[in-house]
């Protein structure tokens, strides 16, 4: 079997690309940065350590790498049978263009052994999203063979993958917790399943999902963003403040009465679901810093995400949400020099009330009694 993963960084070396060679895939990275590139290409491997209490460095073999940009991807494409990515969701737009000439090449090579394209972002249903961009980018000609013989299969990825404190002397090195888990959705494959160890099959993915992100991810952004304020640099540092904790535990527990509610997750089932996760942020053997976590914040307070989404469940159930609210706020006055978005952020509250922000981001009503509670909790912070 061949694959094509887009993303070489965090999660692409240290899990996706990781579980897909060691199953004796012959795995080709697609990235942007030559640096890293050149080093997969000079070197073919790369190490990956898994920490924990017992720690262990593995060697990921036999892999090459290719410039996004370049033609390379459209041959690839052509002859592949998995195309996995893990490069962010604001970039998936940008490499459906090459996908989808790709696929226009594999159609005229009349090559209709299936292939199966897997997103692995954090974000609800983001091959389906990849999908309507390669779509946009395809001649209307190729569409029906497209929906014949391509699956868009979307997944569910957690692995917790900081940038290596290392990165300077390896540019390929990678640290990783031992914990993984990556669920795709059986249903939309083409062909026949894929054995692959470590990625799980399921029929019903939005359950997971939607567990994954408004569990992990609400109480990760939470953590970041209370952990800035109360001027901690790190996830660990963070969890371990007691009113940090309470409020990211408190948030975690809001949005699993709505998961509970919608899918019927067993409640004691759940509960050691989240303290399963506040150990997984305390890692003393992984140093993540709380501007990696907490990066983005337009996108992780924007109406599907972490804390809005979670949060209109609450509305819809009428289930309490004070500790959302609470992390609402918080991203509200994350600030970073780095992250573009935080600097958009900090213009829009520039210029217009956090109320009238906080609605042109998330698109909630800014007279609502909950962006109200946002506005008082907010004050309280400054
Ligand atoms: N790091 C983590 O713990 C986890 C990350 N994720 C998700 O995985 C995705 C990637 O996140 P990370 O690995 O942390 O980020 P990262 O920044 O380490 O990796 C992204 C990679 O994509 C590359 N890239 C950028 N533009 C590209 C293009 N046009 N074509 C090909 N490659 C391109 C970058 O050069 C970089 O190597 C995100 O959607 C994130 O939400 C999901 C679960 C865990
Ligand atoms: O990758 P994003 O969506 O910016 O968010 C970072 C989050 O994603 C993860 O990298 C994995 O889910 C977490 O470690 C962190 O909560």
């Amino acid at each position: 079997m061949k694959a094509l993963h887009f993303g070489a960084g965090n999660i692409g070396r240290g899990f996706i690309g990781k579980l897909l060679a060691d199953a004796g895939i012959q795995l080709t990275f697609a990235d942007v940065n030559q640096v890293v590139l050149d080093a997969i290409n000079a070197r073919h491997e790369y190490p990956v350590h898994v920490v924990g209490e017992q720690a262990q460095v593995e060697i990921v073999k036999g892999v090459n790498a290719v410039n996004s940009t370049s033609d390379d991807i459209v041959d690839l494409v052509a002859e592949v049978d998995i195309v996995t990515t893990a490069v962010g969701p604001q970039i998936l737009e940008r490499i459906a263009g090459g996908i989808a000439k790709g696929l226009a090449k594999r159609s005229d090579n009349a090559n209709s052994r299936p292939l199966n394209i897997i997103a692995c972002e954090n974000m609800v249903r983001g091959t389906t999203q990849l999908k309507a961009h390669v779509l946009k980018a395809l001649p209307e000609q190729y569409h029906a063979w497209v929906e014949a013989n391509v699956g868009f299969v979307d997944s569910a990825v957690d692995r917790i993958v900081p940038p290596s404190e290392a990165g300077s002397s390896d540019p390929l090195e990678v640290t990783v917790e031992t914990f993984s888990e990556w669920i795709v959705d059986q249903t939309q494959f083409k062909g026949p399943l894929p054995a692959i160890p470590g990625m799980e099959l399921t029929d019903n993915l939005m359950a997971f999902v939607e567990r994954k992100l408004f569990t992990l991810n609400t109480g990760h952004a939470i953590t970041a963003y209370l952990g800035q304020l109360a001027g901690h640099n790190t996830i660990r540092e963070a969890i371990l403040d007691p009113q940090v904790r309470a409020v990211v535990k408190g948030a975690m527990e809001e949005s699993g009465a709505v998961l509970i509610k919608r899918y019927g997750f067993e409640a004691d089932k759940h509960a050691a679901y989240i303290q399963k996760i506040l150990g997984r942020f305390e890692n003393p053997y992984l140093k993540d810093d709380v501007e990696r976590v907490g990066r983005q914040p337009l996108r992780k307070l924007s109406a599907g995400d972490r804390l809005i989404k979670p949060t209109l469940g609450t509305l819809e159930y009428q289930l309490p949400h004070d500790n959302l609210v609470t992390g609402i706020a918080a991203a509200l006055r994350y600030h970073s020099e780095q992250d573009p978005q935080a600097q958009e952020l900090a213009e829009l509250l520039a210029k217009q009330d956090v109320a009238a922000t906080l609605a042109q981001i998330s698109g909630l009503d800014a007279n609502s009694d909950v962006v109200k509670a946002v506005v008082k909790a907010w004050s309280a912070m400054a």
